[in-house]
């Protein structure tokens, strides 16, 4: 093996988001390395799947144990670039994000959309460097070079965690060696179940009929009242640890707290700490790297890779869940309603994610509702007792969970309990959603997540 160690890999996906990845790289990275006398080189993708075999490629060509590269597209570049290398032991790849995909959630989640005058005072870090570009920088491009400018800069850039999942049937659930059998999943930026997994999942079968970003919103009225059937059990990273759950009236993580079942019965392995949650679910996200799926759709707040870096912080999963029979308004309604009043509290809940995350900190009225209450007044009296509050009183309606590893265990609707499920319709929770493809978990199985273990200094990094 030979070769310069460092030079820098452009991986372009040229289809990828609005396909302007060819001419960014062309006409703005490429002046900036040559400027700054860097070394490149170009590798644009033919095909889905091919920056996996581009990265393989690339280690083929050079003698070292770190490798640069600049992925120019989107989360699912990367992702493909990282279901390509990963297997392969002791190399640290040292990565820059150009964001040029459509949602680019890690990118926009290591950096945030800011202000303009924000934008400028964090820019100002790098004048030196524009002050040597051969041509000037409108404030957009200077953004999407953020990363670019971050190594650029000498900073250290900072370790990305690798969730595997395992979908495995009841009957392959471990080797002789005690690993799993089934199929095996990486990712980089989520790992869902539920409305979202079945969002992407069915929009993609309307594709056809409507190529737009509207068929995610029929997906989505589509899937918003229905009920995902499984039971939950997060883990801590070892015994002395415990899963928290993220407070938002005390702003600080706790040990759980609306999800007390202690019995052990749907946790297959019994795991010390272990907590138990029983669905129906409607909602069920988990990601270790990113706080927003989409610039300002901002679904997991808690999560930063950044904040981690400075606190030495252990990587965890932060699992994000709505469980809509806790709510009252919906445990209330009678049969006919339930439906429309649980698709339009899934939308006000998550709709608040825009709101910088907010969805997090809303609360139930801390009034203790009973369930069949009959004194129902007229629609206004109604929507005034169940409205949500914000930090209020009650329990909070998203539930915030960290922990290290967990199980999706979904359940045939017919061991629940099918009064409580009256007038709702059931939902996929076979469905899993990797990176934003989808998978499905086999007959009576399960999916295990956790975070990929590794050796200090190996593995991703990323510049931010
Ligand atoms: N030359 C190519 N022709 C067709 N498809 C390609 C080619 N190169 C890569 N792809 C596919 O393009 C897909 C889309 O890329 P990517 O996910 O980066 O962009 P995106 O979907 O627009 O953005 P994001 O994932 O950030 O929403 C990849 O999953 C990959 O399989």
């Amino acid at each position: 093996m030979s070769g310069n160690t460092d030079i820098l890999h452009i991986i372009v996906n040229p289809v990828a988001g609005h396909g302007k990845a060819s001419e960014f790289t062309d006409g703005t990275i490429v002046p900036i390395l040559q400027h700054l006398s860097i070394p490149y080189q170009i590798h644009t993708t033919s095909s889905p799947g091919n920056a996996g075999m581009i990265g393989r490629n690339i280690i083929s060509k050079q003698n070292t144990n770190v490798y640069k590269v600049a992925i120019v597209g989107g989360d699912g570049t990367f992702h493909e670039f990282i279901e390509g290398v990963n297997e392969l032991q002791g190399i640290r790849w040292e990565v820059i994000l150009l964001p040029f995909g459509t949602a680019n959630a890690l990118f926009s989640s290591l950096f945030p959309p800011l202000s303009s005058s924000e934008n400028s005072s964090r820019i100002s870090t790098y004048q030196s460097i524009f002050d040597k570009l051969p041509t000037k920088l409108d404030e957009e491009n200077q953004y999407q070079l953020s990363s670019l400018l971050s190594y650029l800069s000498k900073s250290s850039p900072i370790c990305l965690p690798i969730t595997q999942t395992v979908l495995s049937s009841s009957s392959a659930n471990a080797n002789n060696n005690g690993e799993d059998n089934g199929e095996n999943i990486l990712s980089h930026v989520v790992l869902s179940t539920s409305l979202h997994a079945s969002i992407l999942n069915d929009s993609e079968a309307l594709r056809s009929t409507h190529p737009g970003v509207e068929r995610f919103k029929i997906a989505a009225k589509q899937n918003s009242s229905k009920l995902f059937h499984a039971n939950v059990s997060l883990h801590p990273s070892n015994n002395d640890e415990i899963v928290e759950q993220w407070d938002p009236r005390e702003s600080k993580w706790v040990k759980p707290f609306t999800s007390i079942n202690n019995d052990n019965a749907s946790s297959p392995k019994e795991i010390k700490n272990a907590i138990n949650i029983n669905g129906p679910f409607s909602y069920f996200l988990s990601t270790s790297s990113v706080d927003r799926l989409e610039p300002s759709f901002v679904i997991s707040p808690l999560t930063s890779l950044r904040q981690k870096q400075e606190d030495n912080d252990n990587q965890h999963i932060y699992v994000t869940i709505i469980r809509p029979l806790r709510d009252p308004l919906i445990t209330s309604a009678k049969t006919e309603d339930r439906k429309e009043k649980t698709s339009n509290r899934a939308f006000e809940v998550i709709g608040n994610a825009y709101s910088n995350g907010n969805h997090v900190n809303l609360t139930y009225p801390a009034y203790k509702f009973s369930k069949n209450e009959e004194n129902k007044t007229d629609d206004e009296a109604e929507g005034e007792k169940y409205s949500l509050e914000v930090k209020g009183e009650g329990e909070p309606v998203v539930e915030v969970y960290r922990c290290s590893s967990f199980e999706w265990i979904p359940v045939d609707i017919a061991d629940n309990d099918k009064k409580e499920n009256e007038g709702l319709d059931i939902g996929n929770s076979n469905l899993v959603c990797a990176d934003g493809a989808i998978h499905s978990i086999p007959a009576d199985g399960t999916a295990r997540v956790r975070l990929e273990d590794r050796k200090e200094g190996q593995g991703f990094y990323v510049y931010a």
